[in-house]
């Protein structure tokens, strides 16, 4: 069988590490992207070059030329830049909405039948920019940010449980932004309801503590953002479509009058296989959690329209 192949655009911090863990996971053969010369060569020689200590196969190919990305099965884009100094949020969203659009237009005229995958920000609007700029059916273009959302939400309830981080499960919705939607009525340790365990208060603090959780790792780190859960995060859709493996997952999926929305990209369960967005999910909510996603959403319009797309 002919390996996968999968091109990552945009080798930073987040692009540089989502090809480290799929060529840890032999997911494919993997070309990395970027506009730097130079950067993307050496990143992936170097990552090839590791190939023979930890025991992966596959071929990393650094480039700034998208004919060698031709015939991807999934394509993720990370390019962008982060806000600077001095500049307003719609400035970046000016500046992001052209650089995505540009690379999943060239992206995808290499691989028309491929899956793209967005990780750029503001997450829900840049995705909502590549489908539109790609033409593609809106099943193949989707984002990445309720995996990680919700990847933060368990970390914290299993540190405040003392548990395994395996044993806690939850639902994710809405934009990425401080208004996204973790919803402790779909949360469960090992089984049982979280508010059985655990008291009110501090489930919102960890909720709260979520939905920072992007500026938190900022504070830290102070010359960029987070960047291992993110790339662990992206790799999982990555697996689960390569694989086939109908995954149930939170994604920024296109919403067809599910929720009640029509037009937006948020993020929703969804089944992820080899089709991209197979399924979404609709669940029930409470009058409260309705109107939470109603405001997330409403952000995500917000932002979607500043990109004039
Ligand atoms: N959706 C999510 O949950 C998350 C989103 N992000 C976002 O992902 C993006 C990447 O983050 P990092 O890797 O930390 O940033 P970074 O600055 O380390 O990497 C961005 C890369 O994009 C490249 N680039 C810029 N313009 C390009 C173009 N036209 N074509 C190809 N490459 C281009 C840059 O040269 C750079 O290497 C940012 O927008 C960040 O906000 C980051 C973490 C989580
Ligand atoms: C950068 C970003 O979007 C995050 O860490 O959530």
């Amino acid at each position: 069988m002919a390996r996968k192949k999968i091109t990552i655009i945009g080798a930073g911090n987040v692009g540089a590490t989502a090809a480290h863990w799929a060529a840890s996971k032999e997911l494919g053969d993997i070309v990395l992207l970027d506009i730097m010369e130079g950067i993307p060569q050496g990143k992936g020689l170097d990552l090839m070059e590791a190939s023979p200590v930890e025991g992966f196969d596959c071929n990393i190919l650094g480039t700034n030329n998208y004919a060698d990305t031709a015939n991807s099965d999934v394509i993720v884009i990370t390019a962008g830049i982060a806000r600077k100094p001095g500049m307003s949020r719609d400035d970046l969203i000016a500046t992001n909405t052209k650089i995505v659009a540009d690379c999943a237009k060239k992206a995808a005229e290499q691989s028309p039948n491929s899956i793209i995958i967005i990780v750029s920000n503001p997450l829900d609007a840049m995705t909502y920019v590549a489908q539109k700029a790609s033409g593609f059916p809106t099943n193949r273009v989707f984002g990445m940010s309720g995996i990680l959302d919700a990847a933060r939400f368990k970390t914290f309830i299993a540190m405040e449980m003392g548990c395994s981080v395996k044993d806690v499960s939850t639902i994710l919705l809405g934009g990425h932004g401080d208004d996204m939607v973790p919803l402790p009525s779909y949360t469960f340790i090992g089984g049982i309801p979280i508010r059985q365990l655990l008291p009110e208060e501090k489930i919102q603090a960890m909720v709260d503590r979520a939905r920072k959780g992007g500026a938190e790792i900022v504070g830290y780190l102070k010359t960029g953002s987070a960047y291992y859960a993110p790339s662990a995060s992206v790799i999982q859709m990555v697996g689960a479509i390569l694989k086939d493996q109908k995954r149930v997952l939170p994604v920024a999926a296109y919403l067809n009058g599910e929720y009640g929305y029509e037009g937006i990209y948020t993020s929703v369960p969804v089944m992820l296989g080899a089709n991209g967005v197979e399924k979404v999910f609709e669940i029930e909510l409470t009058d409260e959690e309705k109107l939470l996603l109603a405001k997330s959403v409403d952000s995500v319009k917000s932002l979607i329209k500043v990109t004039g797309m």
